[in-house]
């Protein structure tokens, strides 16, 4: 989605980010980066499946009875999926750029987002919305590439203050954007089945890089835009 009234204004420059792949908070590595040449390079099934197999005993349960015997390699293939982000790296994603000739406000909302929480390893989901204005250069990406790096960042053991961090961080590496707005809306299965129990609280976080966070006139416009309904 596109709208108006975000047009580049003088003194608002580009955001510049290093090509660094740090935290947000500049505390050392990206922990959840695995594209970095530092960790693995790829799932390791077998070893997922031997776990498997280990926690059902340490459960109580019978691996080797009818229902469960294949269940450490179904285990295993599902983890392997839904981990698939931690082998993905995201400025590859976000490579192909080009010139549409736009400097205003591109906003992708309601992107289906399934993460996992990285304490408990129990899902938690919700939508991303994502919006940024291009930069100098007037290059944007893919509308698709957008729900790409969420779902990559989702794929990984997460918390969702870091996730909402990764993404925006990525699109201002990438496409060196005036501005960039990222915001997820979830609720977390850890706190619905069980401990607190309360289901249907949902957790809202932020994340606003360059003109969204010195302009509160576009940070405006935009959570309106995100907040509107259909
Ligand atoms: N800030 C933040 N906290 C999260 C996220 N996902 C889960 N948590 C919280 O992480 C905390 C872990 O707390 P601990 O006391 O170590 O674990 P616990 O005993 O299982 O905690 P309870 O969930 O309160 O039973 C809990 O408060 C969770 O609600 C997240 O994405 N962001
Ligand atoms: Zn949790």
């Amino acid at each position: 989605m596109t709208v108006t009234d975000h047009g580049s204004r003088p003194g608002h420059d580009t955001v510049h980010a290093g090509s660094e792949r740090t935290r947000p908070d500049g505390n050392g590595p990206d922990v959840t980066d695995a594209t970095d040449g530092t960790g693995p390079t790829a799932f390791d099934r077998p070893r997922a499946e031997a776990a498997v197999r280990e926690l059902l005993i340490a459960l109580g349960e019978d691996p080797g009875r009818d229902g469960l015997r294949d269940t450490p390699a179904r285990v295993a293939r599902a983890y392997e999926e839904m981990f698939a982000g931690l082998f993905v790296d995201p400025d590859e994603v976000l490579a192909t750029t080009f010139d549409v000739g736009h400097d205003e406000l591109v906003l992708v909302k309601d992107i289906p987002m399934y993460s996992t929480c990285e304490h408990h390893l129990v899902s938690f989901h919700g939508v991303a919305h994502v919006g940024y204005i291009p930069g100098e250069s007037g290059q944007v990406t893919g509308l698709s590439k957008l729900a790409r790096v969420v779902d990559l960042y989702a794929k990984r053991p997460q918390v969702q203050e870091r996730l909402t961090s990764q993404i925006a961080d990525a699109i201002v590496r990438r496409l060196e954007p005036r501005g960039v707005i990222v915001v997820i809306e979830a609720e977390h299965l850890c706190m619905a089945m069980r401990g607190i129990r309360k289901p249907g609280a949902t957790t809202t976080t932020s994340a606003v890089r360059g003109l969204f966070k010195t302009s509160a006139v576009s940070r405006g416009e935009a959570l309106d835009l995100i907040s509107r309904t259909k």
